[in-house]
């Protein structure tokens, strides 16, 4: 059992208190300053406070506030070498985090699914057994530099709502051509799910598993080959540039100073 904590329960912190309360194998104390915030999570969380004092009592602490209020939390933080402080904050860098705490940094860049402990997460630094098992309970992570840090930002952290785009024109095209609103983002969501379940078990490429949907003469192709001649993954791939981009951006602030 690990003694986590997570500052900050917004959109990703409530995820990740969520996720780790899920497995069964954490405690977690969620801090916000924001009474409705940890009314929210109070059903997946060992304790709610308001106090960041209580909060720096855990084992692994996780750092989940907007990333120009990183440096205001960490001066409220009084952590020992033995405790973990986990920074999931876009563009600020490891270095500007271990200049303001005593603990050991962890920087990591979760998503979202993090709340179905489906996470896909990118981690930089050394990784302890604790910190490996705790994100292995709320998903998959890949070990990076951090100076790749801004292109897995975009790809895996933002990455849920381009999905969430796609799924949703998906969807609208089912709608449009018959089915009613829940049936079709049922049908397109869970046929994203098992595709990525596929291409994740599989050991075939993208373009072999294309080619075992396409059957000679048959539906897929035809849908394939408009695909190919718009352009879409050009789309996507600026979509992914653009995000990237804006966390350079933010890292150059933290630079900066
Ligand atoms: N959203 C996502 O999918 C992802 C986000 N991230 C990173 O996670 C961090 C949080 O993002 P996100 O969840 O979207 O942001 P949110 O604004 O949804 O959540 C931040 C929370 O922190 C609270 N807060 C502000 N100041 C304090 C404080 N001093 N002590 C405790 N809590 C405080 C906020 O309260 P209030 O609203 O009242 O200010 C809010 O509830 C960012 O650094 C972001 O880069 C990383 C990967 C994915
Ligand atoms: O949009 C953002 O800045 C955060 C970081 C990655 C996902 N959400």
């Amino acid at each position: 059992m690990v003694h986590t904590s997570v500052i900050g329960c917004g959109n990703m912190g409530s995820a990740l208190v969520t996720g780790l309360w899920k497995s069964g194998n954490h405690t977690v104390i969620a801090c916000d300053l924001d009474p409705a915030a940890l009314a929210a999570v109070a059903d997946y969380s060992t304790e709610t406070t308001e106090d960041i004092s209580r909060a720096a009592e855990a084992d692994v602490v996780f750092v989940a506030v907007k990333p120009d209020i990183v440096e205001a939390v960490l001066s409220e933080l009084d952590l020992s070498p033995e405790q973990t402080l986990v920074t999931i904050a876009a563009g600020v860098p490891t270095d500007f985090v271990e200049a303001r705490t005593d603990a050991d940094v962890v920087r990591i860049m979760p998503n979202l699914a993090a709340e179905t402990r489906d996470m896909a997460a990118a981690a930089t630094g050394d990784l302890s057994p604790a910190v490996r098992e705790l994100l292995d309970d709320v998903g998959e992570f890949a070990e990076i530099e951090e100076a790749q840090m801004d292109i897995a930002t975009a790809v895996n952290g933002s990455g849920p709502a381009f999905v969430f785009y796609l799924i949703d024109a998906m969807t609208q095209a089912g709608v449009a051509g018959g089915l009613d609103h829940e049936e079709a983002e049922t049908l397109a969501a869970q046929t994203f799910k098992g595709a990525a379940e596929t291409i994740l078990r599989d050991d075939r490429s993208a373009d072999e598993l294309i080619d075992a949907v396409c059957s000679p003469n048959g539906t897929t192709i035809e849908g394939m080959e408009v695909l190919w001649d718009s352009d879409a993954d050009e789309a996507v791939a600026d979509a992914v540039a653009a995000a990237e981009r804006r966390s350079k951006e933010l890292a150059a602030d933290f630079e900066d100073e």
